[in-house]
């Protein structure tokens, strides 16, 4: 079991550096090779994607990464910043369907924003589509704009687009999830104004008759937004596009307690993965200490479960956090009154030592 480690920037190395040692902790045999990317594999190689790292995620049985991109390198071409690593790697390794689950952990209640009665229980799993849509679509760029009242201007713009393909698969790894949870589907798009998400709104509502175990309902985005907070309990699976998804998932962080509590696995169709936090590289307190690895061992979790079938060790790791968390221990992003504060390595060391 080969797995490919890119640490990546700011917080990477250092969430990455304790789901490693629990990883290295379960008693396995992995093979763990590490490479630069993002700004990291600029500053070595002069691309954030360098082909061995490429070459090395693609060779591997799964990928962990931990975050990308850095303020000092925002000025560089765009094919040059650190964002474009994971977008190629979602890319060129066809990682279409990323799932982030958005659990609250009981003990956790406190640390939302959102009043305890609110988030307590919290289970849902966000589907994002993810190498489709505005993210990917061409043409885009800077043009002069050539006709209206702008003519003339320079302007900036993007297409949004998907196929119908697109849409099927992903709307299939949509209602095969349900079927394993609440059997409820809440697709998310913006069909009341674009063509490309009624378009979506026909596809899945296609997909869906393969499906009458599932309940499916359509939800406007800017709906789906304010519903996230006022009553997140009443979802259970929530399919979206790709921006839409990138949003509602960071909103959806915020029911758990903290953007460190998320997970993600992005999968092709076979299942390969590469397994991430929901959350970047946190410029703002990287090189601190204080930065949370939950949810990059959480997503080393993932990895096990999708990608090698390890379901025990998976669950090993999840009652590790769970114990953690129980024992009162918390990084700076979940601290409240009464719990004990803890940088980043005593958390990784915490988890470890909890392993059973
Ligand atoms: N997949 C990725 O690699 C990824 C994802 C999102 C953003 N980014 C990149 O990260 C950089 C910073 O972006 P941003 O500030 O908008 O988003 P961010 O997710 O990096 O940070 C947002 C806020 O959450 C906090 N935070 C994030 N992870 C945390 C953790 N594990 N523990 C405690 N606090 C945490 C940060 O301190 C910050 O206050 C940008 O260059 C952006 O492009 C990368
Ligand atoms: C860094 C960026 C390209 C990425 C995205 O927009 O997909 C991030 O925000 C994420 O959620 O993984
Ligand atoms: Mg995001």
């Amino acid at each position: 079991m080969k797995i490919a480690i890119l640490p990546g920037d700011g917080i990477g190395p250092e969430i990455m550096a304790q789901a490693v040692r629990v990883l290295n902790s379960l008693g396995e045999k992995f093979e763990l090779e590490s490479a630069d990317v993002g700004g990291a594999g600029y500053a070595a190689h002069g691309h954030p994607l360098p082909p061995a790292t490429l070459a090395l995620a693609k060779e591997a049985d799964a990928v962990l990464f931990g975050a990308v991109g850095d303020y000092k390198y925002d000025s560089l071409e765009r094919s040059l910043r650190p964002e474009q690593a994971i977008l190629g790697l979602r890319k060129e390794l066809g990682l279409f369907a990323n799932l982030r689950p958005a659990i609250l952990y009981p003990e956790l209640a406190g640390a939302s924003t959102l009043k305890p009665e609110v988030v307590s229980g919290l289970d849902i799993l966000i589907i994002r589509e993810l190498t489709g849509d505005i993210y990917f679509g061409k043409p885009r760029g800077v043009r002069e704009c050539p006709d209206g009242p702008f003519k003339g201007e320079r302007e900036g713009f993007d297409t949004m687009r998907y196929a119908e393909s697109e849409i099927r698969r992903i709307a299939h790894v949509a209602f095969q999830a349900a079927q394993k949870r609440g059997k409820r589907v809440t697709s998310v798009d913006k069909a009341n104004v674009l063509e490309t998400f009624q378009f979506w709104r026909d596809i899945v509502t296609d997909v869906h008759k393969d499906y009458q175990d599932v309940e499916l309902e359509h939800m406007y985005v800017d709906n789906a937004a304010m519903q996230l907070v006022r009553a997140p309990k009443k979802f259970d699976v929530i399919v979206t596009g790709n921006m839409f998804g990138d949003i509602l998932s960071d909103c959806a962080a915020m029911l758990t307690g903290s953007i460190g509590m998320l997970p993600s696995a992005s999968l092709d169709a076979s299942n390969k993965g590469l397994y991430e936090p929901s959350h970047g590289s946190a410029p703002d307190i990287a090189g601190k200490g204080v930065a949370n690895p939950l949810a990059t061992i959480l997503s080393a979790a993932m990895m096990l479960r999708f990608s090698f079938g390890k379901t025990e060790q998976a669950n090993r790791i999840e009652s590790a956090v769970k114990q953690v968390l129980a024992q009162g221990l918390r990084t700076p992003d979940i601290y409240e009154a009464g719990t004990t504060k803890v940088g980043t390595e005593e958390m990784g060391s915490a988890v470890v030592n909890a392993l059973k």
